[in-house]
């Protein structure tokens, strides 16, 4: 979520807000916990659950009509996977992904209570906040290409905040061990970055035809995503 003054001449990045694992705050209250922001300044808060909060459209909209929202999305078969990775490192004893994905094994009946299935319905998502936002206040971010071409997404990212092209090829290599691009000098350090080890962990392996029913499921939900968006992300 980025909070852009009306005349926009910003070239700064400046703050950076993750409320990722707190409840939605009311606009008020929002507005309060930003950052003061300075002409030329761009206020950003990240936190993910937004996208998926029922209530969050309406109060982001309350509190600034001119917030510019930038969302990653990733194949939700794998963003499920992943998610599932994530909660298996903090509750060991979690039920097999199968058990959790469906609500009936033997008819293969996905489970869409289930927050790792559910997240990655994004056309239905989307529509909450198409009743606020127009398409063109909001930007989706390929996590596949932020991988593969990481300036190629910044470089979208920047021009979307309208901000002049920094970040470019030049702070990016391809780190073998990582098996991810990193940084190659942070901003105050001489030193490369990787992100941190519970980004891009090794996820465990799932049945196939499991993986093949979640992706029929999804196959409808992400030709309305890229229909809504006008962006085809190659998930199918
Ligand atoms: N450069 C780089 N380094 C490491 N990881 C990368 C990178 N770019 C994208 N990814 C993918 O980001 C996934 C983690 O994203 P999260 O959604 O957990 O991030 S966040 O908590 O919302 O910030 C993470 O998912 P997992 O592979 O399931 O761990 C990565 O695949």
């Amino acid at each position: 979520m980025v909070n852009t003054p009306a005349p926009p001449p910003p070239h700064l990045v400046t703050l950076e807000h993750d409320e990722r694992f707190s409840v939605p705050t009311p606009p008020s209250l929002l507005l309060n916990l930003m950052p003061r922001t300075l002409e030329g300044q761009i206020t950003m808060e990240k936190t993910p659950s937004y996208f998926i909060t029922k209530e969050a459209p309406r109060r982001v909209f309350s509190m600034s009509r001119h917030t510019k929202l930038i969302v990653v999305v990733r194949d939700p078969v794998t963003r499920a996977v992943s998610d599932y990775t994530q909660t298996l490192t903090k509750s060991p004893g979690l039920p097999s992904f199968q058990n959790l994905a469906f609500r009936n094994a033997t008819t293969g009946l996905i489970d869409t209570t289930w927050s790792a299935v559910r997240i990655g319905i994004y056309a239905k998502h989307l529509e909450n906040w198409l009743r606020f936002f127009p398409l063109s206040r909001l930007l989706f971010v390929s996590g596949e290409r932020l991988v593969t071409d990481p300036a190629g997404e910044m470089g979208r990212v920047q021009d979307f905040l309208g901000l002049k092209r920094v970040v470019t090829d030049k702070h990016f290599y391809f780190n073998q061990t990582k098996g991810f691009p990193c940084l190659k000098k942070p901003e105050g350090s001489s030193r490369p970055r990787c992100l941190g080890k519970s980004k891009g962990r090794p996820h465990p392996q799932i049945p196939s035809e499991v993986l093949h029913r979640l992706r029929d499921f999804y196959r409808p939900f992400n030709l309305k995503f890229y229909q809504m968006t006008g962006h085809n992300f190659g998930w199918d």
